[in-house]
């Protein structure tokens, strides 16, 4: 019994889900976007299809809890704090720390702080929606889902960097990846849609949205992971490089007279990827609409989807085959022409899309043409609905 709230910080948008539980019935939702560009956007949805708009400047996810706590009183969707009962909040970085979700108390809060240099653009805004819950909500029950415990199953083999060991060992560097509540749901819903044990399923989930990552799924467990020690590096994103040579970077910094690593990997994070190459936009739907007579923004839009296929390849090759690759997150649940390219460059593995069933937003659909030896399915993710589930499990 009660309302569970699930609340989701990524790198451009704060999400939310508040929950009748134990129905998993979703009461209102919430959606603010393009924090930290011009023209915001939040949107909130509750009642019987009604739904609130606004358009604005948000510059931080402070701002944004902000408001979508102010209107959960104003539109009347709950008519005080208190008829919340749980909290859950996605967290980026577990480092090894964290290999499942986790009651809140202080201590955890501070091992989220003390992670901070793991997602940068993440856990400091994550930990401050925790700390602003806390404030108005301080006896319930509020529980951490951190995106990289489902990748703690990958192997050493792909974990590690090929640096001295102890480097490892002292400071644990190694890959950690993200989106792991994401690449776990999608993966969980792809075998119930193809009607296989996830267990006997070789699988390759597409998260693309602001950040992006792709994830090689080995029996139901993450086996390898194209985001890093942080989620930096990996495919090509709205604001982030991807992968990228580190000797570049010193050079770089001496040709643009930068002396703190700090503000260049500032740069790499929030200056780079759609936004950096085009010139144009961090938002795809914006390159897009120039495209046509914006060679950078093409060119952008190519090297984004190019990445996309390589390391589907990569896949490939380390799963030693492939059941069913998974589109979702912001650009792949609603991008179709994103999706189709995709696939028409990976055809020579058996992955093709039918251009009709293709031609949708945002529901689960198998994507696959007639002949595709490999499926292509979407799922739009619910990373909310896994951490309102851990809220249950935990509290
Ligand atoms: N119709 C669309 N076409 C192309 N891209 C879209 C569309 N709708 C949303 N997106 C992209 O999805 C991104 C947000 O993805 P999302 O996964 O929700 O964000 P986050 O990474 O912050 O969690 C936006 O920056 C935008 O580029
Ligand atoms: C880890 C990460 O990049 O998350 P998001 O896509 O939500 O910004
Ligand atoms: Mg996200």
């Amino acid at each position: 019994m009660g309302k569970s709230m699930a609340v989701n910080a990524g790198s451009s948008t704060l999400k939310y889900k508040l929950f009748q539980m134990p129905e998993e019935s979703v009461i209102s939702s919430g959606l603010v976007e393009r924090i930290g560009l011009n023209d915001s956007v939040v949107t909130i949805k509750y009642g019987d299809g009604k739904k609130f708009e606004e358009t604005l400047n948000i510059s931080t996810h402070e701002e944004a809890i902000q408001i979508m706590l102010d209107q959960l009183l104003k539109l009347n969707i709950i008519k005080d704090y208190n008829e919340i009962t749980g909290v859950g909040h996605r967290v980026v970085a577990g480092g090894e720390i964290f290999n499942d979700s986790v009651l809140i108390d202080d201590k955890v809060i501070d091992q989220i702080e003390s992670l901070a240099e793991y997602a940068p653009l993440h856990n400091p805004a994550e930990a401050m929606g925790i700390r602003a819950f806390k404030k108005i909500l301080p006896d319930i029950p509020s529980v951490a889902v951190f995106d990289t415990s489902f990748h703690t199953t990958m192997p050493a083999v792909n974990y590690m960097y090929a640096l001295p060991y102890e480097y490892y060992t002292k400071f644990g560097a190694r890959k950690y990846g993200a989106h792991g509540t994401s690449h776990r749901y999608v993966s969980q819903r792809a075998a119930e849609i193809l009607g296989k044990p996830l267990e006997d399923l070789k699988l390759i989930t597409l998260h693309i949205g602001a950040g992006a990552s792709i994830t090689a799924i080995k029996n139901g467990k993450s086996f390898d992971t194209s985001m890093g020690f942080t989620p930096l590096t990996g495919i090509m994103m709205a604001t982030r490089t991807g992968d990228v040579d580190v000797s570049l970077i010193s050079y770089l910094m001496e040709k643009l007279n930068i002396t703190k690593m700090d503000d260049m990997i500032d740069i790499l994070n929030h200056k780079s990827g759609l936004i950096g190459v085009s010139g144009v936009s961090a938002d795809m739907r914006e390159v897009e609409a120039v495209q046509a007579d914006n060679k950078q923004a093409k060119l952008a839009r190519d090297m984004y989807i190019q990445r996309i296929v390589r390391y589907v390849g990569e896949y490939v090759a380390e799963l030693d085959g492939v059941d069913a690759i998974v589109f979702t997150a912001g650009v792949g649940e609603n991008d179709f022409t994103i999706r189709q390219e995709v696939a028409d460059k990976l055809d020579y593995f058996g992955i093709k899309v039918d251009p009709e069933k293709n031609h949708i937003r945002g529901v689960e659909r198998d994507l696959s043409a007639a002949d595709a030896t490999v499926k292509t399915l979407l799922i739009p993710t619910d990373e909310e609905l896994m951490i309102v589930r851990d809220i249950e499990r935990l509290k």
